[in-house]
């Protein structure tokens, strides 16, 4: 790799099988640093797989991934990765100082006063219990749960599915603006292409357990100058794929 720094994502002829058949297939793909990546496909098409692997939760079945230069050992993520999955595993019954105090735990390299910056800037009542919050509320506690780890990495998968418009772009312009600033690497899962398009410098999309596509989203656009747009791009790729 010489004097340049390992890349957040290198994989290499990756694949992934399960019982049902390949999830993943030969995806040979670079996450580059400081990027905020779109992550697209239709339904099956292997992204949770793919951030699975990224996680170390799933091991490959061919091929090699990378992250920062270690291989995923598969006894948990790798330190400098945070992942933030719908489900948003938080505990109801604790409250958000208690939900902060757990990450303090759990991370040898938690940021308290970044932490609570982020909550105070969300204006959740750090005395409520998890339970109790909206469903934009508790995004932006698993945001800063998972920023106050202090990452390089940052993955989201389909994070804002249950939130409505409104929350949506609240939770992404937070994000994003946090992500630019602290120059973490963002891969962020989800079928609303369009909004995407306004935060999202670099694209990989697969289809079918393979990637169709994938690079910087203006050299993408150049390349193809018959689209406009992200989303017109990702979405003639995806009608390409199921006409094949
Ligand atoms: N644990 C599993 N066992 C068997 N098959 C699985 C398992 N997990 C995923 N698959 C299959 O692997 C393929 C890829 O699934 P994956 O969840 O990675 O896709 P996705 O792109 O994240 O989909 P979606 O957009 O619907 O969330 C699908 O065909 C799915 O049915």
């Amino acid at each position: 790799m010489g004097q340049r720094e390992h890349p957040p994502v290198l994989a290499e002829d990756l694949g992934k099988k399960y019982s049902r058949g390949w999830a993943l297939r030969g995806c040979t793909l670079e996450i580059p640093a400081g990027r905020i990546v779109a992550l697209v496909g239709p339904n099956g098409a292997g992204k949770s797989t793919l951030m699975g692997m990224i996680t170390g939760l799933l091991r490959p079945t061919t091929g090699r991934i990378s992250v920062f230069g270690d291989a995923p050992n598969g006894r948990g993520m790798h330190g400098a990765v945070a992942f933030l999955t719908q489900a948003k595993p938080l505990y109801p019954q604790f409250t958000v100082t208690e939900t902060l105090k757990y990450g303090r735990n759990a991370n040898p390299g938690w940021d308290q006063a970044y932490a609570e910056e982020l909550v105070e800037k969300a204006q959740v009542p750090f005395a409520a219990k998890v339970g109790t919050l909206s469903g934009g509320q508790r995004t932006r506690v698993a945001l800063a749960l998972a920023l106050g780890k202090r990452p390089k990495l940052l993955m989201l998968d389909e994070p804002l599915a249950d939130l409505d418009p409104l929350a949506r772009e609240n939770v992404l312009q937070t994000l994003v603006e946090e992500c630019r600033t602290q120059k973490i690497t963002v891969l962020l899962s989800s079928h609303v292409l369009a909004e995407l398009e306004d935060v999202c410098d670099h694209l990989v999309l697969l289809a079918d357990g393979r990637v169709r596509l994938a690079g910087d989203v203006s050299a993408l656009l150049q390349a193809h100058a018959e689209h406009r747009t992200l989303s017109q791009l990702a979405l003639a790729y995806m009608r390409m794929e199921v006409a094949a």
